[in-house]
């Protein structure tokens, strides 16, 4: 496969890490280069390839390590890892770097009901430590007196603003937002389909058909392509017996005759792709579980009116309707649920919120625009701290005022472990 980088993310990153190898009087050069973006856009394979083109070796560590049962762990990690990396510059001569891939979802805070663990306060204190004193970052429990070599930091997440502030503001965090734009993908996919020899102008159409889809895609479609020609193998084998002639097998590898990649397969294969993904959105059946979970909590208060049972959808337009709310019900203790206020929030959206401040959730609200929608990529819109209905519901309409036009949802946050339950969408933008 050719692998192209984009010319964009090629000069950032090598910017970044010869200058930080340099010794330019009076410029104070950030450490850490934070590559933002959206899921799947080729933030780590790009830098991978960066890396083997440089010749730099990267010493790396995955935001998935930087949570541990023992505090202090992670913090630790970084220290170790940023002076591997900082031996290899000594004893091998060679350029390297300390990556982080995905450091927000280690050590994020994804909304105000997610609490700084005393890991993610380590971690987040550690880089901002390193970014400051970068020649000297110790171990616990020994002190190098002789100085370290400057190692650049690259990380990479899709929310960079959910880290500690002070980590991320400039003298200590370069930013790079990379989102490819038609050219960069063009360049992407043409590498991705090069030894499938598709012509440059049916590379431009298969970007074009699925523009608003990430890099990630097309590889995924590449792959799936294979799929007919794997399903043939499977069968002429028999299901039974494939586990044997594909794992510690002595006989030959299959092999595959070049699958059909003309241009209409592709787009065909592709909207089957997009479909899976739509329905994905829409299904959300972690939601509907969520809401089975709710509703059988032993001790959700008996004031609570039952949770609805299933995710509705809206008509055309938005879900919102101008609507007089249900009347006043009583409950088996007999106490009254007090009369809603008019609102122009669909009423089970509000019985949904009163049953969550019931049961002692806060309530989460995000929002997305239509093409972030497709990807999947909420943002945090507030977290409702109200325990009153009416305030929680006037918070939750200017928020729908505020995001017009876009999709909204809301979930319950549990107390403690901060589960989502009861997601579901309740604005969508009419078209
Ligand atoms: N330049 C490229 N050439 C070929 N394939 C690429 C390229 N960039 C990305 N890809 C494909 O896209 C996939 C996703 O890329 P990558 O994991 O780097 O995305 P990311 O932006 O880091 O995603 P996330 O934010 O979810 O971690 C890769 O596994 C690879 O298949």
């Amino acid at each position: 496969m050719g692998y192209y980088i984009a010319p964009r993310f090629l000069n950032k990153l090598a910017v970044h890490i010869t200058k930080n190898f340099l010794n330019l009087p009076g410029v104070r050069v950030p450490l850490i280069l934070g590559i933002h973006g959206h899921k799947g856009e080729g933030k780590t394979f790009q830098c991978e390839l960066v890396f083997d083109l440089m010749g730099v070796e990267a010493v790396h560590i995955s935001g998935g390590e930087l949570e541990s049962p023992d505090a202090g762990d992670p913090a630790r990690l970084i220290r170790l890892r940023y002076r591997e990396a900082a031996d290899l510059i000594r004893t091998r001569g060679k350029m390297a770097i300390l990556m982080i891939n995905d450091l927000d979802a280690g050590a994020g805070r994804f909304d105000q009901a997610t609490q700084y663990t005393v890991n993610t306060q380590l971690v987040n204190g550690t880089l901002m430590n390193i970014a400051d004193n970068p020649t000297n970052v110790q171990l616990p429990g020994s002190y190098d007196d002789k100085p370290l070599p400057r190692v650049p930091i690259i990380v990479t997440g899709n929310d960079l603003t959910t880290l500690y502030a002070p980590l991320v503001r400039d003298g200590r965090m370069e930013k790079f937002y990379w989102e490819p734009n038609r050219e960069d993908k063009i360049g992407i996919v043409g590498g991705i389909f090069e030894p499938d020899e598709l012509s440059k102008s049916d590379v431009e159409t298969l970007v074009d058909t699925f523009l608003e889809q990430s890099i990630d895609f097309y590889g995924a479609l590449r792959s799936r392509i294979y799929d007919e020609q794997i399903l043939g193998f499977i069968e002429s084998v028999g299901f039974a017996r494939v586990g044997k002639q594909v794992v510690n097998s002595a006989e030959k590898p299959p092999s595959f005759k070049k699958p059909d990649f003309s241009l209409s397969h592709l787009i065909e294969q592709g909207k089957l792709i997009v479909n899976e993904q739509r329905r994905l959105q829409e299904l959300r059946l972690a939601a509907a579980y969520n809401i089975g979970a709710s509703n059988s909590q032993p001790n959700s208060s008996q004031d609570s009116a039952p949770a609805p049972t299933t995710q509705y959808e809206r008509g055309n337009g938005s879900t919102r309707r101008n609507a007089e709310v249900d009347p006043p019900r009583q409950t088996s203790n007999g106490h009254n649920y007090s009369k809603p206020q008019a609102t122009t929030i669909d009423s089970e959206v509000v019985q949904q919120v009163q049953t969550l401040l019931a049961q002692g959730y806060r309530i989460g609200v995000e929002y997305v625009d239509q093409r972030r929608f497709r990807t999947g990529s909420w943002q945090s819109a507030t977290v409702i701290q109200a325990q009153d209905k009416s305030e929680a519901i006037a918070t939750l309409e200017s928020c729908l005022a505020d995001h017009e036009n876009e999709y909204v949802r809301v979930f319950g946050i549990q107390p403690g472990d901060r589960q989502r339950v009861m997601e579901t969408i309740i604005q969508r933008p009419s078209r």
